[in-house]
């Protein structure tokens, strides 16, 4: 049997799914991201939500102006897809290279997801737009029927919702975010090149167990929430398949803990701090560290039409402790991913 290397190093990863949120909060969570990621899809759902183009640029500068001295951290800024959206400030947005992708929520799916849409099948006009300008489409893809089984959320609205969304949109680019199950990884090898995945560090290191783990385990809890344990499988397969369709998108969602350890928990797992640690361990595991690249830096770009990033990391096989919360001054404090415990792997600082 081959040793497994000690270290490995690649392209400077991307983050495709990440919220930054705003004020106190963005200020303490931006660091750990613009430490490890050359760019991150910004999630858009603030309160009120990133619309208009306007609100895009006025938030990209609070990121800017929140960046630690000398970071070269690129934010790409997304708009929040609303019953109501603007097509034409959206196109002018996108050409002015603010937009580099639109959001759909479904209205009440998640996190400030009341803003979101109502019926996806009436935006067909934006939609149709966004597909000739080459513009993607990035989908929370839970139904929000109450009638059906939180667990089955997501199967049930690719056979409602996103199949026929990508039947008559065949030219749209569309990632399926943060997948949690087998009919996701499915679906997505189903329609690649044109619908691609984002698979977070928490959905291929927890299943469902995670969050009644002797109690009940708020900083667990996420949405879509973990599955059974096949699924996980199934998810931890696809990442390390190098296949194109599926890249890296840490979902990191911080709320303070006093949000989260409360008797109506936040939705949201906070794994900023480790994420680029915890992947290389799922990667190790697997013994697929030679497609971590692939993976992280790779599939993203060439999915969204960039570059990869130009700069390189080094990951060693050496333990990292996680702080057990970080503090958010003023408000409180967020408890990361893993926090308190040891990564098998870190990041060594930039040569
Ligand atoms: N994933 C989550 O559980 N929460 C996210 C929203 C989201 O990505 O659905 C958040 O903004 O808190
Ligand atoms: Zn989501
Ligand atoms: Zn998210």
């Amino acid at each position: 049997m081959m040793s497994e290397p000690a270290r490995v190093r690649l392209r400077r990863p991307d983050d495709w799914h990440l919220h930054l949120r705003d004020g106190a909060m963005l200020r303490a969570v931006l660091p750990f991201s613009a430490a490890q990621m050359g760019r991150a899809i910004i999630m858009p759902n603030l309160v009120p939500p990133v619309r208009r183009t306007h609100e895009a640029v006025a938030y990209r500068e609070r990121i800017m102006a929140a960046l630690p001295e000398g970071s070269r951290f690129t934010p790409l800024m997304v708009c929040y897809l609303s019953d109501d959206t603007d097509a034409a400030d959206l196109l002018a947005g996108h050409a002015d290279g603010v937009f580099t992708a639109v959001k759909l929520y479904p209205a009440h799916a998640t996190t400030n997801s009341q803003f979101g849409v109502t019926d996806p099948a009436a935006l067909a006009p934006v939609l149709e737009a966004m597909e000739k300008a080459g513009i993607p489409l990035l989908v929370h893809g839970e139904v929000t029927d109450p009638e059906v089984d939180i667990f089955d959320r997501e199967a049930v609205f690719i056979e409602r919702v996103l199949a026929p969304l990508v039947a008559r949109h065949q030219g749209l680019k569309v990632v399926m975010e943060h997948i949690t199950t087998e009919e996701g990884v499915a679906f997505v090898r189903a329609n690649a090149p044109l619908v691609g995945a984002t698979i977070t560090p928490h959905h291929l290191i927890f299943n469902r167990n995670a969050i009644f783990a002797g109690g009940i385990r708020p900083h667990n809890y996420c949405l879509p929430v973990a599955k059974r344990e096949r699924h996980r499988l199934a998810l931890r397969e696809a990442a390390t398949s190098g296949e194109a369709a599926f890249f890296l998108g840490t979902d990191s969602a911080p709320h303070l803990r006093s949000a989260k350890e409360s008797s109506c928990g936040c939705a949201g797992v906070f794994n900023a701090p480790v994420a680029i640690e915890a992947y290389a361990q799922v990667f190790a595991e697997e013994g697929a560290l030679d497609r971590l690249e692939a993976f992280a830096s790779l599939n993203g770009p060439a999915f969204y039409g960039l570059e990869p990033n130009e700069e390189r990391i080094t990951l060693v096989k050496a333990p990292t402790e996680v702080p057990a919360e970080i503090a958010v001054p003023g408000e409180g404090a967020v408890f990361p991913f893993l926090g308190g415990e040891r990564t098998a792997w870190s990041l060594a600082p930039d040569a």
